[in-house]
């Protein structure tokens, strides 16, 4: 459940640009489209038609990047962090005194961004993730060295659209970004693997799918809901002698917790490499 649910829509006169509408930033906008909040929004992608199309779904203008930064209070930059030098090159010189601008980019620091934009912009790093596109999303989000306590306010109002949002330190934000930003993937994998497994054993590809995701679902819901250990929780399905037990050790027996801790250290570090230059 996010945070916002049942929170009175308050009008924002703020105009909010999008940098980049790919996977995410469409995730973002949607979500502050359902909130109903932000009224004003403008859209910009290098790929023009993409930007148009995202524009007339979602109600906004679309507009060239320096356009649009030149009439936005807040600029979300969801552009992948290949493309971020030559994007803040392009929007340097036109955003507005004052502007805050909030990036999502995996590894791209604050440092990197301030370097790159006019002497004193207040920067918010912030690193959401996909199931934002159903409102269950979280964000971690931490201040640049400019942003005050109202800007980062505003970043976490802003991603609270989309979900949990929790403060952390720029430190956290590659771990951060293989736990939370690239989990929903390992999810999926995990339900993939699942699947594949029940049509091995049998059943139809649809009842498989259905009980993994259910299962997954209701799993996910009782961790959130009891707040109980997942131990406590894992030991509940697993009667003595019983077949939880005979496939957790098999799972145990081919390393799966250490492929889990490999897995995402591999991770935080790629998100590491980016911010020190390695695209
Ligand atoms: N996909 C995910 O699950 C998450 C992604 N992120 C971050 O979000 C950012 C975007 O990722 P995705 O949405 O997955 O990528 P994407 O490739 O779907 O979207 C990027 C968009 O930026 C546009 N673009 C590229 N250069 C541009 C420029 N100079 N000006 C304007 N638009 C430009 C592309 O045309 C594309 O539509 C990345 O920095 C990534 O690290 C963060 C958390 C989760
Ligand atoms: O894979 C990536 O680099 C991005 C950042 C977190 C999730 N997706």
């Amino acid at each position: 459940m996010s945070e916002t649910s049942g929170a009175p829509a308050e009008p924002d006169a703020r105009r909010i640009a999008f940098l980049g509408v790919g996977m995410m930033g469409e995730a973002l906008l949607s979500g502050l489209v359902r909130d109903g909040r932000v009224l004003r929004f403008v859209v910009s992608d290098r790929d023009e038609e993409r930007a148009a199309q995202i524009a007339e779904k979602y109600g906004a203008t679309a507009a060239p990047a320096a356009e649009a930064v030149a009439a936005a209070d807040t600029v979300l930059l969801a552009v992948k962090p290949q493309s971020m030098a030559e994007l803040l090159d392009e929007i340097g010189a036109h955003l507005r005194p004052g502007a805050l601008v909030v990036s999502i980019a995996a590894g791209i620091t604050a440092a990197y961004l301030e370097q790159r934009l006019p002497e004193g912009t207040a920067v918010v790093r912030a690193m959401p993730n996909t199931p934002a596109l159903v409102g269950e999303g979280i964000t971690a989000v931490s201040a640049g060295t400019h942003a005050s306590h109202g800007d980062v306010q505003q970043a976490q109002e802003l991603m609270r659209t989309c979900g949990k949002v929790v403060a952390v330190p720029e430190s956290q934000l590659d771990a951060v970004t293989a736990v939370s930003g690239s989990g929903p993937a390992y999810v999926f994998y995990v339900v993939d693997a699942m699947v594949e497994a029940g049509v091995l054993l049998g059943l139809p590809r649809t009842t498989a799918t259905e009980l993994a995701v259910q299962t997954m679902y209701g799993a996910a819901t009782m961790l959130a809901e009891t707040q109980d250990h997942p131990v406590l929780l894992r030991e509940r399905v697993s009667s003595p002698g019983g077949t939880t037990v005979a496939a957790l050790r098999q799972l145990d027996d081919h390393g799966v917790r250490a492929a889990f801790l490999t897995a995402m250290e591999a991770a935080a570090r790629r998100s590491a490499e980016l911010a020190s230059g390695q695209l």
